[in-house]
């Protein structure tokens, strides 16, 4: 039986080190303010960004939640980006994803100054990391979030081989490059693959974000293997489930996420605290 690792009890435990920078940075008269610009009316969407405004306030941020309409301009969209660009009471700036047709992702997160990208999707931050000089860079926080968890349970990665399904800038190309960082035998997957179950069956770890329920069984699985589920998605019951079919899987697997309560909180805690390390590098840069 695996041991579940549980992403709401690590990223309590790292929310409460970020306090305590927040705290430092006040003796020196520095709020971290953190704007998340949400456009239109997903439902998800707006869960995830009023999660995020809790957690920000919670922590002592300054937070500011943007609220634009889905019919809104690619040029007008970007004018609110470059108002935050400007603004120096703002450290952060996240753009929520996904965005409506009509605007195009990537002449969005290259508007945003790289220095306040706090989701590190700017071309210059992606190309850091995969140069890896990733000194004073924000980096994507879903796969940052998740190297968190292989140190926090002393899961190695050098020399392992890892299949990661999916390849969105959001999790699998970033998730890819920090893991060839760490010594890792990385192969990227997605819905072109041919023969994925013979791939998947050969990872020690495997990393899943496909976005389709229960996507992964306990047969594409690896005896021993790690596996990390990135998934967020409804049963045919609307109930929260994840990429992997855990209750198979986890009979399987040496460790395993759930879903919820596995990556999810994570990426949360991860922004919070590289929203704070933005606002420690600008300081540095202006005292
Ligand atoms: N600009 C960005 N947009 C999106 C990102 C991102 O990293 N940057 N990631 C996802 C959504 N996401 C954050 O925005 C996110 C999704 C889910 C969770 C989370 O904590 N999930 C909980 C369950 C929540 C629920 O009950 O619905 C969990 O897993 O326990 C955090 C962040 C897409 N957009």
């Amino acid at each position: 039986m695996a041991t579940i690792i549980d992403g709401k009890a690590l990223a309590a435990k790292l929310d409460e080190a970020t306090r305590k920078r927040v705290k430092q940075l006040a003796e020196h008269g520095i709020i971290p303010g953190l704007v998340v610009v949400l456009v239109g009316d997903d439902l998800a969407s707006q869960i995830y960004v009023r999660n995020k405004e809790r957690r920000a306030k919670k922590m002592g941020l300054h937070s500011i939640v943007r609220k634009l309409p889905a019919t809104i301009t690619e040029a007008e969209l970007i004018q609110v980006i470059q108002e935050y660009n400007e603004d120096t009471s703002i450290h952060a700036i996240l753009v929520q994803l996904p965005l409506p047709a009509q605007i195009n992702e990537f002449h969005v997160t290259t508007a945003i100054d790289p220095k306040k990208d706090v989701d590190g999707f700017h071309p210059v931050n992606l190309g850091k990391l995969l140069v890896n000089k990733t000194d004073r860079t924000p980096i994507a926080c879903t796969p940052q979030g998740i190297m968190t968890m292989f140190k926090a349970y002393h899961i190695p990665l050098d020399g392992k081989r890892v299949v990661v399904i999916g390849r969105s800038t959001i999790v699998g190309k970033p998730m890819a490059a920090l893991l060839i960082n760490a010594n890792a035998t990385v192969t990227i997957t997605h819905s072109h693959t041919h023969h994925l179950a013979q791939l998947t069956r050969e990872a020690d770890i495997l990393i899943v974000a496909v976005g389709i329920a229960h996507f992964v069984h306990a047969t594409d699985v690896k005896p021993g293997a790690v596996v990390i589920d990135v998934g967020m998605d409804r049963d045919e019951k609307g109930k929260l489930v994840g990429d992997v079919d855990f209750t198979t899987v986890q009979d399987r697997a040496s460790y395993i996420t759930p879903v919820p309560k596995g990556v999810g909180p994570m990426t949360i805690t991860t922004l919070m605290a590289q929203t704070v390390a933005l606002a420690e590098w600008s300081g540095e840069e202006n005292g």
